[in-house]
């Protein structure tokens, strides 16, 4: 585990990693944190995953997510679609479609993934070199006031979430680095170095 942003880890020690991964519990800020990047790096590639749950009133399908019926997500993991993909919170599935990152990455430009802990585990057995950054709160009680305040999930979602949170703050560990959202722009530029993107 590595709190210091700067300092190279086995993902990147050959420069600049190319694939991040970034996890962490729900509401911690993961999403807030990738926009206020791609706001800094309109061209930064972040893949967009697919999912089988609806979308959100503020969502847009095939910018926030490609919103797919579980029978077309079937249909994804069957042709070998998916670099990875999960169950999250016991609810519905999320994946990774697999040919635009390859296709980023091939070209020899950084390339982000937002996933859950599940997906995280599938990515460093399959792509080792991928660098796994962890982004964890202040404290519990401001996770649970970030859900909260969020408003988008109905207290038994918000249960089902906070559950899986606990789980993956326990796996805290297994990252190459964490990255505590105090403010939005600190954890954005810890993010920005980790991914070589600074100066
Ligand atoms: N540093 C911060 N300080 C205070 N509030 C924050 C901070 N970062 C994010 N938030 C707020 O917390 C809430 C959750 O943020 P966001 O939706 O980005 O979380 P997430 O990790 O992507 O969640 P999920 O995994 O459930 O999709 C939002 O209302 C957001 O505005
Ligand atoms: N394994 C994957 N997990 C993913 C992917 N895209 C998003 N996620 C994770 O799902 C939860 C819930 O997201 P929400 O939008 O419903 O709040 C969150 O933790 C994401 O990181 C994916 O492609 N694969």
């Amino acid at each position: 585990m590595n709190h210091d942003c700067a300092a190279a880890s086995p993902s990147n020690a050959g420069g600049p990693a190319r694939l991040t991964v970034l996890v962490g519990p729900t509401a911690v800020g993961k999403g807030t944190i990738v926009a206020e990047l791609r706001r800094r790096h309109p061209d930064l590639f972040v893949s967009i995953s697919a999912t089988t749950r609806a979308p959100r009133s503020t969502e847009t399908d095939g910018v926030h997510y490609h919103f797919v019926s579980p029978e077309a997500f079937d249909e994804l993991v069957a042709q070998d679609q998916m670099l990875e993909w999960a169950t999250v919170h016991g609810t519905h599935r999320y994946g990774t479609p697999r040919g635009p990152v390859e296709a980023q990455l091939a070209s020899g430009r950084p390339a982000l993934l937002e996933i859950d802990l599940d997906g995280a585990r599938q990515v460093r057995r399959s792509m080792p070199q991928a660098q796994m950054v962890f982004v964890a709160p202040p404290s519990w009680e401001e996770l649970v006031a970030r859900l909260e305040g969020r408003g988008t999930e109905d207290s038994r979602e918000r249960e089902r979430r906070l559950a899986t949170a606990r789980v993956e703050l326990d796996a805290a560990a297994e990252f190459d680095h964490i990255i505590t959202n105090d403010t939005v722009a600190r954890a954005t530029d810890e993010l920005e170095s980790l991914m070589g993107l600074t100066g």
